[in-house]
């Protein structure tokens, strides 16, 4: 039996927005270098940077229609992730569907599958990050669950997680350690602007961070004068 779970507990909005300027690569490692999905996710709009709450839709191979459903569910803030049940390439979504996210309050879209109208799709500024492009149409004949678990590009993810995508990818933070994360990446933003100064200024990384120096040698390195 498919379901809509229409009773999903999200990530405080706020929380959620605050992981975007941050970026997915320092969430991922501010999380233990975990959640990050498959690299098959591209960035199809270059600059966009986006974190939002996950309102998730499983769909059948060449087939939209729970996209039609998931729209309905839709909250400001969120971000629709889309994973088939099993592999396929076909255009699930396109300028038409992303005018009705859009007015749905929905901040971009990750699928593991293709879109399509991508042209328009960046001239609407609507984020995206997939697997394809493809112009090969959808029909609408078989349902599934929306608002439930799914894995999509490798990651286990559950509605109303956070997600954060970038130029870097797509990153997935469990709504039970979001606060957590986000105190461990603003340290670790702020530890890398502290080097960012020392850089800038001339120093050495080697120096900056001394055990890399010191390390070297019981490494087995060793500098010669050939
Ligand atoms: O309608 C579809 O099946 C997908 C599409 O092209 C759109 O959303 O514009
Ligand atoms: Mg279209």
């Amino acid at each position: 039996m498919a379901r809509v779970n229409t009773n999903v507990v999200r990530t405080e909005r706020s929380l959620a927005a605050a992981f975007a300027e941050l970026g997915v690569a320092t969430v991922h490692e501010a999380q233990g270098r975990s959640g990050l999905l498959h690299h098959r996710l591209t960035p199809r709009n270059p600059g966009a940077a986006v974190s939002g709450t996950a309102l998730t839709c499983e769909v059948p191979p060449g087939d939209n229609w729970m996209i039609h459903v998931a729209l309905e569910q839709a909250q400001p803030g969120d971000i629709l992730v889309v994973s088939p049940t099993s592999p396929c390439d076909d255009g699930y979504f396109g300028d038409l569907l992303a005018t009705s996210a859009t007015a749905r309050g929905i901040q971009g879209l990750i699928i593991d599958a293709g879109v399509r109208d991508i042209r328009i799709l960046r001239a609407m500024n609507f984020p995206v990050w997939s697997k394809t492009i493809s112009a090969h149409g959808t029909v609408k004949e078989t349902v599934a669950d929306v608002q439930a678990p799914l894995v999509c590009a490798g990651q286990l993810i559950h509605p109303g997680d956070v997600i954060v995508a970038d130029d870097d990818g797509v990153c997935v933070v469990g709504r039970a350690s979001a606060s957590t994360v986000l105190e461990a990446a603003q340290a670790r933003a702020d530890a890398e602007e502290h080097k960012r100064r020392l850089y800038a200024s001339g120093r050495l990384s080697l120096d900056v961070s001394p055990h890399l120096r010191s390390d070297l040698e019981r490494k087995g390195l060793h500098y010669v004068s050939a």
